[in-house]
């Protein structure tokens, strides 16, 4: 596989920390999760519950991208939740031969999980919000939707698998 650039995408407590880290480690690339992209005041908003507007998410979304085309010659794995098209469509215009890792999973898991979750800024209350932006990955976008109902190691090596056969 060339440079592998890849975007592990999907709503809060999909799983894009956990996973990405795990497919960074499996592809030999770099992690990065996208939430240490996010300016103070973006953080501050998403700890308070009120959701990300598009013009929140622009600056970030571009720093995504930029991280990614900047990263070294053993590629890199980001986090990052690239919810509606034209936010992945911004990431690609930074970094166009980035791919993406949609993780999915139904309403009721990610409460679970987002349920269970401890130490972290965002509410399980912006699930609802995050689920009503969420474009799903079309099959015309780079990348792969891989479901979330099953164990870490399973999606990693569904995920890792996937993009290097393609
Ligand atoms: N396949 C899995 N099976 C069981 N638990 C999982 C699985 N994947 C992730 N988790 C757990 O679900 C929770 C959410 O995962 P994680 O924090 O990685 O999601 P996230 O998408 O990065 O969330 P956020 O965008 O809010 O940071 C964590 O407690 C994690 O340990
Ligand atoms: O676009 C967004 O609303 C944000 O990126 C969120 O998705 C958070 O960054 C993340 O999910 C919480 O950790």
């Amino acid at each position: 596989m060339e440079r592998p650039l890849v975007v592990v995408m999907g709503v809060s407590g999909s799983g894009k920390s956990t996973i990405g880290h795990r497919l960074a480690e499996s592809l030999g690339a770099e992690f990065i999760d996208g939430d240490a992209l996010h300016p103070p005041a973006n953080v501050a908003k998403m700890a308070a519950g009120i959701p990300l507007t598009d013009e929140d998410r622009w600056p970030w979304l571009a720093a995504v991208g930029r991280t990614l085309a900047d990263s070294g010659p053993a590629g890199m794995v980001i986090a990052c939740s690239a919810l509606r098209r034209v936010y992945r469509a911004a990431i690609l215009d930074q970094a166009p031969t980035a791919r993406f890792v949609e993780l999915d999973g139904s309403p009721e898991l990610l409460r679970g999980r987002m349920g269970a979750r401890e130490g972290h800024f965002m509410p399980p209350s912006l699930l609802d919000s995050q689920l009503a932006t969420l474009e799903p990955l079309a099959p015309d976008e780079p990348g792969i939707r891989v479901g979330i109902d099953r164990s870490e190691e399973e999606i990693t090596a569904a995920a890792a698998s996937a993009l290097r056969i393609r």
